[in-house]
């Protein structure tokens, strides 16, 4: 449905996207994650056709260029804050964005805005403004959703109700690519990961893939021996103190040639790390990388 292929987006001079690839398919929920100013929201922009670009962005078959998106008529969108016009009501705001009356009265009642749709967007709170703006990103029946920090200003009910919502239309066969710093929030919801630092993807998996990436410590009867078992049947393995970690989808054969060999595994625990330490692990990684380059 969405391929991005090879972007590169600039401001002035300066490169911000390098080389960015990915792709959407219908009903996932791809959480765009990484640290500020790594690109997050300018990638959303280019896909909006909002900046300057090289590259190739193709929504169902159809190229999207800088002055070329009508076919993001398909495409729903929250970006920073939303754009709403503070002298009209949150109803008359909707209307701009969608004619059919029984939609927008169905949309008001699925976020639950009935008690200040009619009155001015200039008196909303954060969290009024935010539902707004994600209720002009939903309607029309979009067949791609694109959210920029959508739970900001949210409190715990209207975020729980914005993450049904959200889970109902990927359901439903709507995809949706969703940056937020919340990361425990998009863990809950997401299908597909795409982590982003310094404009560039440093990892594009499916959260089945990123999270089946399992670690196990094991303790053997002699890992000297281990270590040369493992090292002449090339499997990879990190030396801790008292134990060696390897990977889940390396135990079996790695016991059988330990076996063959007389030596015994005495234990073996999960070491994987939560969610949230693997992505900051895989940011620090890539920093030190960077660093390393310098
Ligand atoms: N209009 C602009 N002109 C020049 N540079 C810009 C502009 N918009 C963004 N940038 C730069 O592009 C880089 C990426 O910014 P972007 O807003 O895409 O990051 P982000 O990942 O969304 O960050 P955050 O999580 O803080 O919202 C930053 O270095 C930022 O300074």
């Amino acid at each position: 449905m969405l391929s991005v292929k090879n972007i590169n987006t600039y401001f002035g001079k300066n490169k911000i996207i390098k080389d960015v690839s990915f792709e959407i398919n219908p009903g996932e929920i791809v959480g765009l994650v990484g640290s500020n100013g790594a690109g997050k929201t300018t990638i959303m922009k280019t896909i909006l056709g909002l900046t300057k670009f090289t590259g190739e962005i193709i929504f169902n078959d159809a190229l999207i260029t800088e002055n070329k998106h009508g076919i993001l008529q398909n495409v729903g969108a929250l970006i920073e804050h939303p754009a709403v016009y503070p002298f009209l009501s949150g109803y008359e705001n909707i209307q701009l964005y969608c004619e059919t009356e029984d939609e927008i009265v169905e949309m008001v009642g699925l976020l639950n805005m009935g008690g200040y749709i009619h009155a001015n967007v200039k008196n909303y709170s954060l969290g009024m403004k935010q539902k707004l703006g994600i209720a002009m990103a939903l309607v029309n029946n979009p067949e791609l959703v694109i959210l920029d920090e959508p739970m900001n200003g949210l409190d715990l009910e209207s975020t729980i109700l914005i993450r049904n919502i959200i889970k109902n239309y990927s359901a439903r066969g709507t995809s949706f690519l969703i940056s937020s710093h919340i990361l425990s929030e998009l863990q809950k919801i997401m299908t597909n990961i795409i982590l982003i630092e310094h404009g560039c993807v440093i990892l594009d998996k499916s959260i089945d893939e990123f999270i089946d990436n399992t670690k196990l410590k094991m303790v053997t009867s002699d890992i000297k021996k281990t270590i040369d078992i493992l090292n002449e049947n090339n499997i990879n393995f990190e030396l801790k103190e008292s134990y060696l970690v390897i990977s889940a989808h390396d135990v079996v054969l790695t016991q059988k040639m330990l076996v063959s060999e007389d030596v015994y595994i005495l234990d073996l625990e999960n070491n994987s790390i939560n969610f949230e330490d693997k992505i900051i692990e895989l940011i620090s990684s890539e920093k030190r990388y960077e660093n390393d380059q310098l």
